[in-house]
C-alpha cells in the first residue's frame, strides 16, 4: 500500500477515534507497517492485488468523527474500497460528501451511531453500491435520489427523522427495505407493498399499500396526489375492491390450514401414490362442490365443519387437494402444523410464498398461493400428475397441490438455504461465491434441465418460469429446480407469445424460452449482477452481448472472480454459451443438451487445473 495511503488510512482512524479515553484494543494503524502485510485491525486486503478492500469496525466504542474525505480523496483507496462498516459506535459527522469519491464503494454500513443532518445527495453517485445501512440514526431531511443506483438490493434507514417522500424504488430489486419510524409522508410507492409494514410503520404522514390506511382521494392541486389517484384507480382499491381482496385473504387462509391438514393426514400413509387415482370424474365433482362451500362459509368455521367429519382416508371425495404422498411427509400432525404460523416468505408476479414449520416432525413446508393462472383446472391436474412422474434429485418435487377455480396451490418442502438469486445478490459481507461452485451449479441445473427437456418434450411442458430465485439450495447446498412446469409462458395474459399460436411455435418457444432464462442465470454468475438490472439502459443479456462486441469482454465479469484469480480463459467460455443461449432468435439457441455438453467440458477442465478438494463457498472476511 502506497505511503500516502497509509497516511490518510492513520488520519482517517485518528479521527474515528477522536479523543476517546477508552483504550482502543487495534493493531498497526501507524505509519511504519503495511496495512495489509501487517494486518492491520480492521482492514481487509484484497488477495492478490493487496490493495484495501474493506474498513470494518463495528461496535469499537468509537466516538469521534467519521470523515471520508481522508480515505476517499486517496485515488488509491478509492479505487480499492468496497466496504466501510462503523455500525454501532457513537460517530458524528454531518459532511459525507466526499463519499461519493469512493465509487467502488458495494457495503456502506454506518447504522447506530450519533449522525445528523442531511445524507448528501452525492451518494447516489454510488454506482456500485449493493448494501446501504444507515439506520439507527439522526439524519433527517430528504433521501437523495438512490433508486438511480440500479444494483441496491438493501436500504436500511429506521430509525431516522428522514421527511418527504419515499422515492420510487424499483423494489422488486431489493431485498431488504426497512424506512419506519421517520417522518416520511405520502403514498407508498409502487411495488412498496412488496415489503410488509413493518418496514413502513412509524411515519405518520405515510399512506397506502401495505399500511392500514389508505390514500385520502386527492384534490386536483397535488399532481402527486393525483398520482396516487390514478395508481389507486388501476389498482383497482375503492372500498368495493378493498373488501372484495380480504375476502379471498380469508379464503386463502381457510385453504392453507385446509392443505396442511391433509398433508398431515395423508403423511401417515406409506404409500406412494397419487390419492385421485382411479376415479377422477367422481372425484372432481363431488370435491369441488365441497370446496366450493368451504369458500363461501367463512373463515370462522370449525375444523370439522369444514372437512365435514371426513378424513383424508375416508376416500378422495373429502376435499380437491391432492396430496402426492412421500417418505418427506409422513409422521407430520395436523396439531403441530395448526400450531405453525404461516410465514409470507416472499410475493412475486405470479402469486406468494409462505414458510409453514412443523417443529415435532422437524419438518418444513413452502405453499406457494398462485394468481391469475389461466390452466384450466383439468389440464392443471394432468400436468401435476404427469410432473409426478418424472423425478430428478436436482428438480425439487411437488409434495400435494390443490386447484380450484379461485385458487391454485402447490407445497413443496422448503429449502433452507436461500435461492442462487440471493447467494449472488445478497451475500453477507466478505463472503464470496467462487469460480468453481458458480461453475458447478451452472453444469449441475444445466444437467437436470435437459433431463427434464428430454422427458417432458412430448408431453409440452418446459419450466416456463427459470430465473435464479427459482433455483434453491437445499440441506446438501445442491441447487435445485423449483417450480417446473407451473408457468408455461403461454397460461399467463402477459405472456410474449400470442396465444393463438400454432402448438408447435408453442412448444419451440416454451423450451427455447428456459434456454433463454438458462442463458440469463449464466450472465448473473459470469457477472454478479441482477438480470433486471438496467446498464446502461438495456437489460443484462443485452448489455452483455454489446460489451462483448466492442471487445470489453473482460469488463463484463464479476470482480469478485477476477480477485479470486478464476481463469478467464474458461469465463469467456461460458460466457460464450450464455451468449449463444440469449440469441435473439429462438430457433438459433442451443438445444439445453449441447449446452450441458459444453458446460460439463468447461468444468472437467476447471477440475483438473484446481485442487478440488477446497470447500464450496469460501468465506474470506
Ligand atoms: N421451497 C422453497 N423453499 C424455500 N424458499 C422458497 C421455496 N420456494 C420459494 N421460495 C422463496 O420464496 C420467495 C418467493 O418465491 P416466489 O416463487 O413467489 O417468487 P419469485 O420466484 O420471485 O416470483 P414468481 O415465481 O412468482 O415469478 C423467493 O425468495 C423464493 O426463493
Amino acid at each position: 500500500v502506497e505511503i500516502d495511503a497509509i497516511d490518510a488510512l492513520v488520519g482517517f482512524f485518528e479521527s474515528l477515534s477522536g479523543n476517546s479515553s477508552i483504550p482502543i484494543p487495534v493493531s498497526g494503524w501507524n505509519l511504519t507497517s503495511d496495512p495489509c502485510e501487517a494486518k492491520w485491525t480492521g482492514i481487509t486486503c484484497h488477495d492478490q492485488i493487496l490493495s484495501v478492500k474493506s474498513i470494518a469496525f463495528d461496535s469499537f466504542n468509537l466516538s469521534g468523527t467519521f470523515n471520508p474525505s481522508f480515505i476517499c480523496n486517496i485515488t488509491s483507496l478509492a479505487l480499492s474500497i468496497a466496504i466501510i462498516s462503523i455500525k454501532n459506535n457513537n460517530l458524528h459527522g454531518d459532511d459525507f460528501d466526499t463519499i461519493a469519491n469512493c465509487k467502488e464503494l458495494t457495503h456502506l454500513y454506518i447504522s447506530g451511531n450519533q449522525f445528523v443532518g442531511n445524507l448528501p445527495e452525492t451518494l447516489s453517485q454510488l454506482n456500485n453500491l449493493k448494501r446501504l445501512e444507515i439506520s439507527d440514526n439522526g439524519f433527517s431531511g430528504d433521501l437523495p435520489n438512490l433508486p438511480r443506483i440500479s444494483g441496491l438490493i438493501e436500504i436500511l434507514a429506521q430509525n431516522n427523522q428522514f421527511s418527504g417522500p419515499i422515492p420510487e424504488f424499483d423494489f422488486s430489486n431489493l431485498a431488504s427495505f426497512n424506512v419506519s419510524n421517520n417522518n416520511f409522508s405520502g403514498p407508498v410507492p409502487p411495488g412498496g407493498d412488496r415489503f410488509t409494514p413493518s418496514s413502513y410503520l412509524g411515519n405518520l404522514g405515510l399512506c397506502g399499500d401495505p399500511l392500514p390506511n389508505k390514500c385520502e382521494v386527492p384534490g386536483p392541486t397535488s399532481p402527486h396526489a393525483a398520482q396516487t389517484s390514478d395508481n389507486s384507480k388501476k389498482n383497482g382499491s375503492n372500498s368495493t375492491e378493498i373488501l372484495m381482496y380480504s375476502g379471498y385473504a380469508l379464503i386463502g387462509l381457510a385453504i392453507l390450514l385446509l392443505i396442511m391438514l391433509k398433508i398431515c393426514k395423508k403423511g401417515k400413509n406409506k404409500k406412494e401414490e397419487l390419492v385421485e387415482e382411479g376415479d377422477d370424474d367422481n372425484y372432481r365433482s363431488k370435491d369441488e362442490n365441497a370446496l366450493e362451500s368451504i369458500e363461501f362459509k367463512s373463515i370462522t368455521m370449525s375444523k370439522s365443519e369444514v372437512f365435514g367429519g371426513n378424513s383424508i382416508e375416508s376416500g378422495p371425495v373429502s376435499s380437491s387437494l391432492i396430496v402426492l404422498t412421500s417418505p418427506e411427509v409422513n409422521g407430520l400432525k395436523f396439531e403441530e402444523l395448526l400450531k405453525a404460523p404461516a410465514e409470507l416468505l416472499g410475493r412475486g408476479k405470479h402469486g406468494s410464498v409462505y414458510k409453514v414449520k412443523c417443529e415435532e416432525e422437524g419438518m418444513t413446508l413452502a405453499v406457494k398461493r398462485i394468481k391469475d393462472w389461466l390452466l384450466p383446472s383439468d389440464e392443471f391436474k394432468l400436468r401435476m400428475k404427469r410432473l409426478n412422474h418424472v423425478k430428478h434429485p436436482n428438480v425439487l418435487p411437488v409434495v400435494a397441490f390443490y386447484c380450484s377455480r379461485q385458487e391454485k396451490l402447490m407445497v413443496y418442502e422448503y429449502q433452507p438455504n436461500g435461492s442462487l438469486f440471493k447467494l449472488l445478490h445478497g451475500m453477507p459481507m466478505g463472503q464470496t461465491f467462487d469460480w468453481s461452485s458458480r461453475l458447478g451449479v451452472a453444469s449441475t441445473i444445466a444437467d437436470a434441465l435437459s433431463f427434464m427437456h428430454d422427458e417432458l418434450h412430448p408431453d409440452n411442458i418446459p419450466h416456463g418460469n427459470l430465473k435464479s430465485s427459482n433455483i434453491l439450495f437445499n440441506n446438501n447446498m445442491e441447487a435445485c429446480i423449483s417450480e417446473y412446469g407451473l408457468m408455461s409462458l403461454n397460461n399467463f395474459n402477459n405472456s410474449p407469445i400470442p396465444n393463438n399460436n400454432t402448438l408447435q411455435l408453442d412448444q419451440i418457444d416454451g423450451f427455447r424460452g428456459d434456454i433463454y432464462a438458462f442463458g440469463v442465470i449464466l450472465l448473473e454468475l459470469l457477472t454478479g449482477k441482477m438480470p433486471m438490472v438496467e446498464n446502461n439502459g438495456m437489460d443484462l443479456a443485452t448489455w452483455v452481448v454489446s460489451v462483448v462486441k466492442e471487445e470489453w469482454t473482460v469488463e463484463v465479469f464479476d470482480r469478485a472472480l477476477i480477485r479470486e484469480g478464476a481463469s478467464e480463459e474458461r469465463m469467456v467460455n461460458l460466457l460464450q454459451v450464455a451468449i449463444k443461449c440469449v440469441d435473439k432468435s429462438p430457433e438459433s439457441r442451443l438445444s439445453i443438451n449441447q449446452v450441458a455438453g459444453m458446460i460439463n467440458n468447461i468444468k472437467e477442465d476447471d477440475e483438473r487445473s484446481i485442487d478440488v478438494s477446497e470447500s464450496p463457498f469460501d468465506a474470506r472476511k
